[in-house]
């Protein structure tokens, strides 16, 4: 076999067709490998992957080229009927337990009202650059890339928006330089009207969570947050409880301050998934405050907000008709 045969047959067998436009020549092995759909860890082991299979089969030098064909980003949104129910900690918490999972995923913090994901990312304060007029995102708490509202504008400019100015403000988030990032994980402003109408209009996302709490009051406002993706016909991924059920600290038994369980009944009611619950926990707020969200850590709220980001994958991985 020739040095040409050998060192091909070792790198296909590592990275299959992702390898292309092999060269030797004196032992000095050059290619250029597509990593799209990678996130920067899979990358880099990739590429160690196929410089250790080139050198084993007899190459002493290796020049690799990184190839990604462009991708348009899927939008996740993140929704609420009403504010201040978790839907920012759960995108948080929820993108950064999907790149955990491997998985190449950005947030973009939508919320006009109250831009709050710089301080959980951990970026508060830091102003993304630019590539011309694309804004390149900020790295932020869990490896998670990420813009926001909040670096466009300043605190309370933003309130007097209407639709139309609130679409254009998201295209400059969502239409920036994402590079491999496959799905973008959006935290909506809370509610359902002209202004997130305009969003969703513009930048139709692949799918919705909506996130409630347990109460009555809190479910019908859930429920008509579910409408509204049904009337723009964005599919839902499916429903999570927050808040749901509070250990106290001190004696170590289970309440249920707002209810339990309110949530799962209702998603079944409306035959839509039911995706997990988060309980009431003050680590929750300390830790996402802290700009170290929860998903980032061990033990049973990192599982839970895991659980939640396996069940969207799932989602996002099945077929569907308006798959992009
Ligand atoms: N499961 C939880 N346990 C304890 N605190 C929580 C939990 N979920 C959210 N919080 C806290 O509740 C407050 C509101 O949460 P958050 O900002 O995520 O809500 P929101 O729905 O995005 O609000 P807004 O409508 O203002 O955007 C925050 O202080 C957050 O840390």
């Amino acid at each position: 076999m020739s040095d040409f045969t050998i060192i091909s047959d070792a790198i296909a067998a590592v990275v299959g067709s992702r390898a292309s436009g092999l060269k030797v020549a004196d032992n000095a092995v050059s290619l250029m490998l597509d990593v799209s759909g990678l996130n920067a860890n899979q990358r880099a082991e990739i590429e160690a992957d196929v410089r250790n299979a080139a050198t084993q089969a007899g190459a002493q030098s290796v020049r690799v080229m990184l190839t990604a064909e462009r991708i348009t980003p899927r939008l996740i949104a993140v929704a609420s009927g009403k504010g201040g129910v978790g839907k920012s900690t759960l995108s948080t918490n929820l993108a950064i337990a999907m790149a955990r999972a491997g998985r190449s995923v950005g947030l973009v913090d939508a919320d006009i009202y109250g831009p709050s994901q710089p301080r959980l990312m951990g970026v508060e304060g830091v102003k993304p650059e630019a590539e011309g007029k694309m804004m390149i995102p900020v790295m932020g708490a869990g490896g998670v890339p990420f813009l926001s509202m909040g670096q466009l504008v300043n605190p309370g400019q933003a309130i007097a928006w209407r639709g139309p100015m609130a679409g254009n403000a998201l295209s400059q988030l969502v239409d920036a330089k994402w590079d491999n990032v496959r799905d973008i994980v959006v935290d909506m402003p809370p509610g359902t009207g002209d202004i997130q109408l305009s969003m969703i209009q513009k930048h139709k996302p692949i799918g919705a969570v909506i996130i409630s709490t347990p109460q009555d009051l809190a479910l019908i406002d859930a429920m008509r947050a579910i409408s509204f993706f049904d009337t723009a016909k964005v599919p839902i991924i499916g429903l999570v409880e927050n808040m749901a059920g509070y250990l106290c600290p001190n004696c170590g038994e289970m309440s249920d301050p707002f209810g339990s369980g309110g949530a799962e009944a209702a998603a079944k009611e409306l035959g839509i998934p039911f995706l997990g619950r988060i309980p009431l926990d003050i680590k929750i707020r300390v830790e996402s405050d802290a700009g170290t969200p929860p998903a980032m850590g061990e033990g049973p709220i990192s599982d839970a907000y895991g659980a939640i980001a396996q069940m969207v994958a799932t989602w996002l991985d099945s077929p569907k008709d308006n798959a992009v």
